[in-house]
């Protein structure tokens, strides 16, 4: 089978979330889909008050086909130190009409600031690889693994938009989704990611830098995060633009025109609009860019201001990453 699901940004497109169906009858939460993570972990009726700021909850007491999976527990951090922890279930999980008869859904009795102040967002649904899956003593598989063996193709499509209703497809390619064609390259899932070698970058309309580096698909990151070298050579080409240590990365100012960023992978050049590269005004005039340095981390990450000027195939199937414009 196979089913396609809205996918809605929240402020400066820094996440966006999907409506999910957990439990008998089905109980509806939307979720930040992250493909940087393999953990679907929700609010519920578990999680301290004190923790939540109105955030619509699943209940599992209300579900019929809800099992508490005995002695399991989860506990996450993520790159950018926002953490969460707690027990596990099984229950029927539902997006777009694909169906999960028995999904270990992680029921939150702990979550760290940030995820508090989310009010919109109920919890996340991993769809990295379930090797860095953190339930414990057995670790668990995700939706899309869960999924994979009963869709028409073992795959799902992320089609996020700036500041618009984008989707995930899961078990098919919409054609009308992308323009061109699909560039297919191989995919490094050694550490549990969507990881992939772009094979260069190009700012503006100057000439194309070849190089080979490392970096992941992650739905779950805002922002476009790169070697600091290609980071320094993009905002060279912004008048007034600077690194300001105080706010932790270049800002430059808001009524700028800003260059393109192409990126390469294989002989594919995948075009990300200059004005995807305002993230958020800081005051009036300052504005945060959206391409920052990913030297801090190691690796580097396609997140949510790339994948969103692109058609992005993630193919459990044969393990490639399909890029394509639209
Ligand atoms: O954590 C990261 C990437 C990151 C950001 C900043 C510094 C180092 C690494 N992304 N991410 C992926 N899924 C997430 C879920 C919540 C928060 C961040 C999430």
């Amino acid at each position: 089978n196979f089913g396609t699901v809205e996918t809605i940004p929240e402020a400066f497109d820094r996440e966006y979330l999907s409506p999910v169906q957990i439990g008998t009858p089905p109980q509806t939460v939307n979720l930040n889909f992250d493909t940087g993570s393999a953990d679907l972990w929700v609010n519920t009726n578990e999680t301290p008050e004190n923790q939540q700021n109105g955030q619509v909850e699943y209940n599992p007491t209300l579900s019929s086909t809800a099992k508490k999976m005995e002695g399991a527990t989860w506990d996450i951090t993520y790159g950018d130190g926002s953490a969460s922890s707690g027990i596990v279930y099984t229950d029927v999980v539902s997006i777009g009409g694909v169906t999960v008869q028995s999904q270990a859904v992680e029921s939150a009795q702990q979550v760290s600031s940030s995820f508090q102040a989310d009010a919109a967002s109920s919890g996340l649904l991993g769809l990295a690889y379930g090797t860095i899956n953190t339930v414990q003593p057995v670790q668990q598989k995700t939706f899309f693994e869960n999924a994979m063996n009963d869709l028409a193709s073992p795959l799902f499509t992320v089609n996020l938009m700036k500041q618009a209703a984008g989707s995930y497809d899961f078990g098919y390619i919409n054609a009308s989704e992308y323009t061109g064609e699909i560039q297919y390259t191989p995919v490094d899932n050694s550490r549990g990611f969507w990881g992939f070698n772009p094979s260069g970058f190009q700012v503006g309309n100057s000439s194309f830098n070849a190089s080979s580096w490392y970096a992941i698909a992650d739905t779950g990151t805002s922002l476009l995060l790169l070697p600091s070298g290609m980071v320094d050579i993009y905002w060279s080409a912004v008048s007034g633009a600077k690194f300001d240590a105080l706010q932790g990365g270049y800002t430059f100012p808001c009524n700028t025109t800003l260059p393109s960023f192409t990126f390469g992978v294989e002989e594919y050049r995948g075009v990300i609009p200059g004005h995807f590269m305002n993230y958020a005004a800081i005051t009036k005039t300052t504005c945060f860019g959206g391409i920052q340095s990913s030297d801090a981390l190691g690796f580097s990450i396609f997140g949510d201001v790339a994948l969103k000027a692109q058609f992005v195939v993630f193919d459990g199937g044969d393990n490639t990453l399909g890029w394509a414009n639209k």
